[in-house]
């Protein structure tokens, strides 16, 4: 099991997501320790895919975006090199699973491990197929952080029971990409979630204001941003680490003031 968990340790997660590439090698190393250096507890690491199904069209431009710049696993690995040698966020990486299959699940989660990548998201891999992988995750440490979404229903019991890491609820049905509402049910999934463990929450899917941030805060132990901060690397280009850091240090005083709020 990683460092993941105790992040959470009396503390409102933020868990940016920047897509590795995007728009290039040394921007993402700038981007993500702006991030990191301006409250990030966690940062998410995406791994551009051809076949992006769970995403819209924010994250699929920046895919292409890293494509252009001639992204391969390699790159993305040197890039967290680069990263380890300023910075020790913890790091996860946002895959689908053909990425992984085809680099070899022994290699992949060894390399991982190598360069301190704590967990894998993969919204592709469903946990009746995580038996596949899980074997080399454990041996190299690396935690497979599960994804529960509106509709798992009965299946949330033995998702929850084999969470590692953190639980990525997913706000609400569809695809990655801001939103201005979110699911009338978070309350009960969580809830639902915290009758099998004690492995903490972070909602993702749709948040892009502060003040949804503390609201998500309020439900779970953490929130996740994708679109909203790809949107920002999209129209800035290689001065979006300026930019990112001041975004995350909104994020940041809205996750802080709703943990004040709790005590
Ligand atoms: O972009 P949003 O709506 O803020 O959602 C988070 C998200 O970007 C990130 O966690 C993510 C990127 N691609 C995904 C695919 C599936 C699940 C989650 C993701």
């Amino acid at each position: 099991m990683s460092n993941l968990k105790t992040v959470f340790n009396n503390h409102k997660a933020f868990i940016p997501f920047v897509v590795a590439n995007d728009p290039d090698f040394d921007t993402t190393v700038q981007n993500v320790l702006a991030l990191a250096n301006n409250g990030a507890d966690i940062v998410e690491l995406g791994i551009p895919f051809s076949d992006p199904v769970a995403d819209g069209p924010v994250i699929q431009d920046a895919d292409l975006r890293a494509f252009a710049a001639g992204v391969t696993p390699d790159k993305i690995f040197d890039i967290v090199a680069e990263i380890r040698k300023q910075s020790d966020v913890p790091l996860i990486f946002l895959t689908y699973l053909n990425i992984v299959f085809k680099y070899g699940y022994d290699a992949f989660c060894k390399k991982c491990q190598t360069l301190g990548i704590s967990g894998l998201v993969i919204p592709d891999m469903p946990y009746e197929e995580r038996d596949e992988l899980a074997p080399f995750a454990d041996k190299y440490g690396i935690d497979l952080v599960p994804l529960v979404t509106p509709t798992s229903g009965h299946r949330i019991e033995k998702i929850a029971k084999a969470a590692t890491g953190f639980i990525y609820v997913v706000s609400s049905l569809g695809i990655t990409g801001t939103r201005d509402s979110f699911s009338q049910n978070l309350n009960e999934l969580i809830a639902d979630i915290r009758k099998y463990t004690a492995v903490p929450t972070a909602i993702g899917f749709g948040i892009h204001t502060p003040e949804q941030a503390y609201e998500m805060a309020e439900i779970a132990d953490g929130a996740i941003i994708g679109s909203a901060i790809v949107d920002l690397v999209a129209k800035h280009g290689q001065d979006a680490p300026k930019y990112l850091g001041q975004y995350a240090k909104e994020i940041r005083t809205a996750l802080d003031n709703q943990a004040q709020q709790a005590v």
